[in-house]
């Protein structure tokens, strides 16, 4: 199978953990050779695979490393003066991006100190994971301690590197753990991983590097134990390598964050245990040739690429698109302010925002960059049918680019709800139109025409697509309506379902992909992993909403990437948000503030 990404450079194939198999085997050359590779003096032979691997793997862990300490940030950064890590190590390549990891840090922090359990014990290291160990105990033999099953023997290494230190009550030093009977491995399994630990200071972090994409069911129940006892442990951030070890599986590591390297893998998705999902880009699909492709696809922020350089020195206002919104309530007057903030904000030339004529002097004294207009109101304070003259005139006089946002705020009352029927039935077709929120109703969708957007949560998808939110329901859905549905949560998932799609990104996973109209089993999800429950607090979606009609005005032919950018900014700003200020005391309108440092970072 060969999967690239050569015209969407910001979208990098989710493979199954089986198809990452195949594919680490191409780019690696056939890893499992390194075994037989691995001479009984402990040289590693050094074929060209071998190297590869092992550069993939030291890419790996410092990626993991540098993200966990980023995520750090979010509760007030990593303790790097007192900080205790646990790492969980297995015998394969997983392990081993645990242990370069922990030299990361170790390396990066003089004052840390790291805990190691091997599952399977020392001996069954792989090849580069035992490099990785060897590495470790060379440099910072004083600052680490193997952890032992109670009653096991063990014996400490005359290492030659290796000094004896004592921190505190805890001996530290290089160890080599002879088991007794096999560690969780067949054969007779631990009794309780508990007995691995004893109480002490809380550990700032514990790295799951037991199993990555190779994991067979079922977990046996002594790595359950000892996955289990380390739940148990007090934790700062729980970071699970890749997949959480045991995925799905009754005992798996429950993590905080779950960092894919490399490849995210379909496993990952959807697993609640998982905690937040990253995707570490390491430049596999650089160079792979795109003659297949996966239907299922991971945003990076590469898509913001467009937004970084200089702008085109000759352009005026209009060419930088004019978003026409259309919002607000006497109910919700404040979505429609956090909409066309958020459009304001994310590069649009002009801002057109109708709304209760109640609202226009407060808004026009707080945002004076928009162009307010005020909408004839209904006695309950809604948008009224008869201003649809309004819309008409203002954008008679707009430019091309151009785009129109209904919905945020605008309530359910009935009048209203004719109103934005009316409006799609005259404009839809005219220019690129985004529904959201009560602008979503299963009857509109009738009156649609032209590009189209949708911007759905969970329930407002239900309500559309009488259908559970899945990637098929989602295909599906999309595909009926014929239009970008961009499905909001943890993680946010977007497909392109209208016609005029550029059939050449969307080949299934076949490669059969002929430009005429597909099945929509063929139609590409791009998942967003980008973002972070700060976002779960109210009006985050009109943020998006006003950010997503910005993208669309300026490119409103090509509304899949003008949706996806905006959804990755959106998260990307909010994670620089939550690293700034933490999740808890922030308001929705300070995600605005990071728009610019998501850009630059
Ligand atoms: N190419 C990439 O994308 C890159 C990948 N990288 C990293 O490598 C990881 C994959 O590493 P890996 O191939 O060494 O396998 P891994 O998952 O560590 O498993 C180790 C061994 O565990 C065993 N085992 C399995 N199930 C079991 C069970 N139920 N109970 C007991 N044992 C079980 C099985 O061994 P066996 O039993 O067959 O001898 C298996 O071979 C990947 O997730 C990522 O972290 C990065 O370095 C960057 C490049
Ligand atoms: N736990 C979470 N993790 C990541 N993103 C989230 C999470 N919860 C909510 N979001 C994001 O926040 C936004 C919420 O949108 P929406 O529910 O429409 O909010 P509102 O109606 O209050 O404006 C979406 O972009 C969604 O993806």
């Amino acid at each position: 199978m060969s999967v690239g990404t050569e015209t969407e450079p910001w979208a990098q194939p989710i493979l199954s953990a089986a198809e990452v198999g195949e594919f680490e085997a191409r780019i690696f050359g056939g890893d499992e050779t390194q075994t037989r590779e691995w001479s009984a003096s402990g040289a590693l032979a050094r074929s060209a695979s071998s190297a590869k691997a092992w550069a993939a793997m030291q890419a790996a862990g410092r990626a993991l490393a540098d993200a966990v300490l980023r995520d750090f940030e979010g509760i007030g950064g990593f303790p790097k003066n007192a900080g205790r890590l646990l790492v969980l190590v297995g015998k394969g390549h997983n392990g081993g991006d645990a242990l370069i990891a922990a030299e990361a840090i170790l390396g990066k922090y003089p004052s840390v100190v790291a805990d190691f359990v091997f599952v399977f014990g020392e001996p069954a290291l792989r090849p580069l994971a035992r490099r990785a160990w060897l590495s470790l105990q060379t440099r910072f033999p004083e600052r680490m301690q193997v952890l032992a099953r109670r009653g096991l023997s063990e014996r400490v290494t005359t290492h030659q590197s290796a000094h004896l230190a004592v921190h505190g009550e805890v001996k530290r030093g290089s160890r080599h753990m002879e088991p007794k009977a096999p560690l969780a491995c067949g054969g007779e399994a631990p009794t309780a991983g508990s007995e691995f630990f004893t109480t002490g200071a809380p550990y700032a972090l514990c790295l799951d590097g037991v199993f990555g994409f190779q994991f067979r069911p079922p977990l046996d129940s002594g790595t359950a134990s000892v996955l289990a006892a380390a739940g148990a442990l007090s934790v700062g951030l729980r970071a699970a390598v890749d997949l959480p070890s045991g995925l799905g599986e009754a005992g798996a590591f429950r993590a905080d964050f779950t960092y894919a390297t490399g490849v995210l893998k379909r496993e990952a998705l959807g697993l609640r245990n998982a905690g937040r999902l990253r995707y570490l880009d390491l430049g596999f699909f650089k160079n792979a040739n795109p003659e297949s492709r996966s239907a299922e696809r991971v945003i990076t922020a590469e898509v913001l690429a467009p937004l970084r350089g200089w702008r085109d020195p000759h352009s005026d206002k209009r060419a930088q698109g004019h978003v026409f919104v259309l919002a607000g309530s006497r109910e919700y007057p404040g979505a429609a302010l956090m909409c066309v903030l958020a459009a304001l904000r994310s590069g649009a030339g002009l801002v057109t925002a109708f709304v209760p004529e109640a609202f226009v002097s407060s808004f026009a004294a707080s945002v004076p960059e928009a162009i307010w207009v005020g909408w004839p109101e209904t006695p309950n304070g809604g948008l009224a049918l008869e201003g649809e003259y309004l819309l008409r005139e203002r954008l008679a006089r707009a430019g091309e680019k151009r785009a129109l946002v209904i919905g945020p705020g605008i309530g359910r009352e009935r009048e209203t709800q004719v109103l934005v029927g009316e409006v799609l039935k005259t404009y839809s077709g005219e220019l690129p139109v985004l529904l959201d929120a009560d602008a979503l109703q299963p009857e509109f969708l009738e009156k649609t025409r032209g590009p189209l957007v949708l911007t759905p949560h969970a329930g407002e998808f239900r309500r559309l697509s009488a259908a559970e939110p899945s990637d098929a329901s989602l295909r599906d859905f999309a595909q009926r309506v014929g239009a970008v549905v961009v499905l909001k949560g943890p993680v946010t998932r977007v497909c392109d379902g209208s016609p005029r799609r550029d059939s050449c990104l969307n080949r299934g996973v076949s490669g059969e992909g002929s430009g005429e109209r597909e099945g929509a089993s063929a139609l590409p999800v791009y998942h967003s992993l980008l973002g972070g429950p700060v976002l779960a607090r109210g009006g985050t979606g009109d943020l998006l909403a006003g950010m997503i009609g910005a993208q669309l005005a300026r490119e409103p032919s090509a509304i899949l990437e003008a949706s996806c950018r905006a959804v990755a900014w959106h998260g990307l700003a909010a994670e620089a948000l939550e690293r700034a200020q933490g999740a808890e005391t922030v308001r929705t309108t300070e995600l605005l503030n990071y728009l610019s440092l998501a850009l630059r970072s």
